[in-house]
């Protein structure tokens, strides 16, 4: 079996519980709450560009010539193609650059940003591309998913499609053959490592969706520090 059979049956459950998480069928149903859309737009646009920086990170340790331009261009997509779709939802939910920068990193997005440049600059390049798989592929799925069940007029229609366009389709199906021929010549510990990465990946996944669907907040520490 290869490597992302054997890590799909895995974590099989988990993405059942994410492609079933109310924001994806809101967002498929065009029922989603503006609110948290709103703030799964910002807090994914904190995410693009430690998620590109994670993939600049695999580009550089990639074992060959072509999986360096694979893991490089994939950088500069993820910053280029997804911030004009989140650009886009700016511009029609009505964000403006200053609510942008002035929304800090959710606590959700904090941890999964962290998680992935942590596993990028420290660990091996199969174990790094297996954190960031799920980016690829359970965005993927969700999409192809989600798309039969999105209803005429559907205010996020852009954000299925872009997931389910050939461009998106086709990069997860080049980085699912690039892991496997790396699962193929690493060794036990290594393959192990790399499944508990992409399990880690894929749980942040549907904690970042619920912390959009929550309108996650930080904790007020000085609400805390307050005397009882
Ligand atoms: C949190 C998250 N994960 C994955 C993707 C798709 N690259 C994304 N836009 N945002």
């Amino acid at each position: 079996m290869s490597f992302t059979q054997d890590v799909w049956q895995r974590n099989h459950a988990l993405y059942q519980a994410t492609v079933q998480h109310p924001f994806n069928q809101e967002l498929a149903a065009g029922t989603l709450s503006r609110e948290a859309f709103i703030h799964y737009v910002i807090q994914d646009a904190h995410y693009l560009l430690a998620y590109g920086r994670a993939l600049a990170v695999i580009g550089a340790k990639a074992y060959d010539a072509d999986s360096v331009i694979q893991f490089t261009e994939a950088a500069k997509l993820a910053i280029i193609v997804e911030r004009s779709l989140h650009d886009g939802f700016m511009a029609d939910f009505g964000i403006s650059k200053e609510d942008f920068e002035a929304a800090p990193l959710s606590q959700a997005c904090h941890h999964y940003t962290s998680f992935l440049q942590a596993t990028a600059w420290a660990e091996s390049y199969p174990v790094a591309l297996a954190a960031v798989l799920p980016c690829y592929w359970v965005y993927a799925q969700v999409g192809n998913d989600i798309v039969d069940q999105s209803v005429a007029n559907n205010p996020y229609q852009k954000w299925v499609d872009t997931y389910v366009s050939d461009e998106f389709q086709d990069a997860v199906t080049k980085v699912l053959a690039t892991i496997d021929a790396l699962a193929e010549q690493a060794d036990a510990a290594t393959v192990e490592k790399m499944h508990a990465a992409y399990t880690r990946g894929a749980e942040l996944e549907w904690v970042f969706w619920d912390s959009a669907y929550r309108c996650e907040q930080w904790p007020l520490l000085q609400d805390a520090l307050k005397p009882a």
